[in-house]
């Protein structure tokens, strides 16, 4: 199977000049008593993007949505280990979990936009964390939505139902309500599974855009999106007890061109998946 890669990925800068936004130490989560993955240690680094990858059900979800507690709106929860967000740990008691999930924003597999207008949408966010005036909040709505790279579509057309926007568009729109309230990172699960290939496309572009302000971590079964948008990979699989495990994490040209561990070459080359 033949990659691209993007210049950024190539020239990936060593590990030890990278901040890490998040650090994740021997992590493991509990769907109730089930364990579904263990032992993941592994940063997410400050302006990279890190692409998840590895078969259906070994995980990658899981990791994703721990990284920002939105697992726990999903039912009885647990976890072991520790995640720092620049330094501190997101599990600690203290933490204020509204405040987290603004700096560390998530966009899901299908477009999610509220039945209400393209401006509320973007503003939503916003509204909930503070009292903007009108003209800010105008500001805010029309930043965001450039950043989305959705602006020109749309600005004749804010007060119109969000629900009109094809899929492609209402994903950038989720996109725009998740930059909105201005986190640090963006969390990705499958963000183009849903799209035609010019809107994947778009999203792409969006994402290399956006590594320049925030830090992205993205979810995706295709091998050749991860090659494309990531500077890093992290390669997630399971044991024979069907827990989820990292196997390997590196610079996304190493994982795909020279994968030290068997079983990520096999997958990346699409021998079982
Ligand atoms: N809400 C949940 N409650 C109980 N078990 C869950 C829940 N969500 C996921 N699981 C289980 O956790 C394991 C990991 O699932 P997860 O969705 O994280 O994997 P994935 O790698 O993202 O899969 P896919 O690529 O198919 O989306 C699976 O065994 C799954 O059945």
């Amino acid at each position: 199977m033949q990659f691209s890669f993007h210049d950024s990925a190539i020239n990936a800068s060593s590990t030890s000049d990278l901040i890490p936004a998040l650090r994740v130490k021997d992590l493991a989560f509990y769907y109730g008593s089930q364990k579904a993955i263990e032992s993941v240690s592994m940063d997410i680094y400050q302006g990279q993007v890190t692409a998840i990858i590895g078969p259906s059900g070994c995980g990658k979800s899981t990791f994703l949505k721990a990284l920002n507690r939105i697992s726990e709106l999903e039912g009885v929860v647990r976890v072991e280990g520790q995640v720092e967000f620049f330094g501190q740990d997101i599990y600690s008691r203290q933490v204020n979990l509204n405040r987290l999930r603004r700096q560390i924003g998530m966009v899901f597999q299908k477009p999610n936009p509220f039945p209400s207008s393209i401006y509320d949408n973007v503003a939503y966010g916003v509204r909930v964390f503070s009292r903007p005036n009108r003209v800010s909040l105008d500001e805010t709505v029309e930043s965001a939505l450039r950043s989305a790279a959705l602006w020109n579509e749309v600005k004749d057309n804010l007060s119109k139902s969000a629900l009109g926007l094809s899929g492609g568009q209402q994903q950038r729109l989720c996109i725009a309500r998740a930059l909105a309230v201005k986190p640090k990172i963006l969390l990705m699960d499958e963000p183009c599974s849903a799209l035609d290939p010019i809107a994947t496309m778009k999203i792409e572009e969006l994402i290399d855009s956006l590594r320049h302000e925030l830090t992205i971590a993205i979810v995706t079964h295709n091998m050749q999106q991860a090659s494309r948008v990531s500077q890093y990979t992290a390669f997630f699989s399971t044991d024979e007890s069907r827990i989820g495990q990292l196997v390997e994490f590196g610079a996304t040209t190493q994982i795909f061109m020279a994968a030290s561990q068997s079983r990520t070459r096999d997958y990346v080359q699409g021998r079982f998946g």
